[in-house]
């Protein structure tokens, strides 16, 4: 039997720090005193985007003017199984001051440096995930280097750490997710702990991976884009793909 999901929107806003916001679950929700991302359940009739700009002001009073889709994921609690739909929020995209309207706490975090627990069991992948490069530089016999909150990372990934994607898996939890965002170019895609890989070699097949981004990844992918495709980087970019720009040759050629 299938079981119905409630579905959920977060916000991770982001500061010119590069440092994202979290707030702790007010008394009398399930989890009270465990830190989120703000948000909440959508409500009839609302889109993702109104349930954003909603459940921020209503927590925090914030004023949201735009937010992107990044990860997805499936959780099943004990109280709910949530679908759960992550959207970046930047600098530009808020306005306000944090105002905890609902007695809970905030804390401005650094990607991969946290202070603050106990975290939502869900949001372990989506913290690690923050700590990814929007942006890489590099190639697999080298390793690959980004900026994120904490500065210039080096990320050293070569060609064993990575991983193809397997295909042909009906599931409906977060791999399944995974599968279904990249099935029609999982001969291209390949995987490691920090998200999923993908070597486009024409638009068409850009196309088909925003396509398909709107049905939600719960891993971030990062797009090997060849010369050829370095106009489609800010397309990619705008719907929350991380660019990975090959000096050298190609990761998944091993
Ligand atoms: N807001 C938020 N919810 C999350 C995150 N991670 C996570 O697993 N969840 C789960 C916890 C809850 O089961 C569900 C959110 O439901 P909620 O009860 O907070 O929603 P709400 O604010 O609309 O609450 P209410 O009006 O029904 O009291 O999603 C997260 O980062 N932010």
């Amino acid at each position: 039997m299938t079981q119905k999901l409630v579905h959920v929107v977060a916000a991770v806003i982001l500061n010119e720090q590069g440092e994202f916001l979290l707030s702790s679950r007010p008394e009398g929700k399930a989890y009270a005193g465990y830190w989120e991302f703000a948000g909440g359940k959508v409500e009839t009739g609302e889109s993702e985007l109104q349930a954003v700009q909603r459940e921020l002001y209503e927590e925090l009073g914030l004023r949201i003017t735009a937010a992107t889709p990044w990860l997805t994921k499936i959780h099943h609690y004990e109280h709910a199984s949530v679908l759960l739909r992550f959207f970046r929020v930047l600098p530009h995209e808020w306005q306000g001051e944090v105002v905890c309207r609902e007695r809970q706490q905030y804390s401005w975090q650094q990607a991969g440096r946290f202070d603050v627990e106990p975290m939502l069991p869900a949001n372990g992948p989506i913290l690690r995930a923050l700590s990814l490069p929007l942006r890489l530089r590099g190639n697999a016999a080298q390793g690959w280097t980004g900026v994120n909150g904490l500065g210039k990372v080096s990320m050293g990934f070569t060609n064993q750490d990575i991983r193809l994607l397997p295909i042909n898996t009906q599931r409906t939890d977060d791999a399944g997710l995974q599968l279904q965002c990249l099935q029609a170019d999982s001969d291209l895609a390949a995987c490691n702990a920090d998200g999923w890989w993908w070597q486009p070699q024409r638009e068409a097949e850009v196309n088909e991976l925003l396509a398909r981004l709107h049905q939600g990844c719960p891993v971030p992918i990062v797009a090997l884009l060849p010369e050829s495709l370095q106009t489609q980087a800010a397309r990619l970019q705008a719907a929350g793909v991380h660019i990975a720009d090959t000096t050298a040759e190609s990761v998944l050629s091993a």
